[in-house]
């Protein structure tokens, strides 16, 4: 198993400052900084409830932060979630978002779309720059199915796919639209063990790809393994930052998150179970009540 997580780490990629989110009288996420450097692997993790996919809606566009400002290679990001993701920034679902009816092909080729330049008019007319750019998209579509282990199911519907490979799916799509900055949300949510590993050696890879990399996961013994830095989310507020052995030991992490000692649970958090809830639609039914209402897709 990969456990070396060294690597060049450079610029700051993104630099989130006293970000803050509430919803009407509660905060779900308050103050919070966290900034995320080239060839850096960060961790969120924090209880149910403590605000990290909130956190996450607001690097991405979805919520428009109460306060503070997110900024992606030192620009302040717009708060539309698919000028986020031009910009630089992709990510994941902890509720799997695939096109259903899509083929597995045709889920990444979406994914893609911040990517091509070829206008309305181009796409009407199906003219030869319209065709070549199509066929590049296929082209590097399909080296992204290779590299997750998807290339054989490319004319499967997204639907019919096992749990872990639509998980998979979703991490090819946001790859397509080439982002400096990879926001994965519950990825090994209701993986087995050996699903998790393999996702632990895709993450690995990402960044080996140059691609910094932010998640969120519950599973500790992937985070610990994975990350060079975690921070710890309670209640909304960022309790502790470091790396995976300051934050293992440190107390108040102890107290707040794990109940005890990591090394106690490290063979828990291997079992079969997933260690969250099987996935729902939760962020749409946060969606739903305002006024934390998504600011888009
Ligand atoms: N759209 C919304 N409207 C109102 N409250 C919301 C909304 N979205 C999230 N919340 C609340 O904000 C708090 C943080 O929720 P969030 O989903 O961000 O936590 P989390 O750390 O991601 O939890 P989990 O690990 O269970 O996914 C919770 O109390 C949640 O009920």
């Amino acid at each position: 198993m990969t456990t070396d997580t060294t690597t060049q780490q450079g610029e700051t990629v993104l630099d989130a400052r006293g970000v803050t989110m509430r919803f009407g009288g509660l905060t779900a996420v308050k103050n919070v900084d966290l900034h995320v450097n080239s060839g850096e692997i960060v961790g969120l993790i924090g209880p149910n409830g403590a605000g990290k996919t909130t956190f996450f809606n607001c690097l991405t566009g979805l919520y428009v932060p109460t306060e503070g400002e997110v900024r992606y290679k030192g620009t302040v990001l717009p708060p539309k979630s698919f000028k986020v993701t031009a910009a630089g920034i992709a990510r994941t679902f902890q509720n799997i978002r695939l096109f259903s009816n899509m083929t597995v092909l045709e889920n990444v080729l979406v994914g893609r779309h911040t990517r091509t330049k070829e206008g309305l008019w181009s796409a009407l007319l199906r003219g030869p720059g319209f065709k070549k750019a199509e066929k590049e998209s296929e082209a590097r579509a399909m080296e992204l199915l290779e590299f997750v282990g998807l290339a054989h199911k490319r004319d499967h519907l997204s639907r019919n796919l096992p749990y872990g490979e639509q998980r998979k799916l979703e991490i090819a799509r946001a790859l397509a639209s080439e982002p400096g900055l990879l926001l994965l949300d519950e990825p090994t949510a209701g993986m087995n063990p050996q699903e998790t590993r393999v996702t632990e050696e895709l993450v690995f890879a990402i960044r080996d790809m140059g691609i910094a990399v932010l998640v969120i996961e519950h599973d500790m013994r992937f985070i610990f393994n994975l990350c060079d830095r975690v921070a710890v989310l309670v209640q909304g507020e960022k309790l502790v930052e470091g790396d995976s052995a300051t934050v293992q030991s440190d107390e108040r992490v102890v107290a707040a998150y794990l109940g005890e000692p990591y090394e106690d649970t490290a063979t828990a958090a291997d079992s079969d179970a997933p260690s969250s809830p099987a996935p729902q639609a939760q962020d749409e039914d946060q969606a739903a009540a305002e006024p934390g209402k998504e600011n888009d897709r």
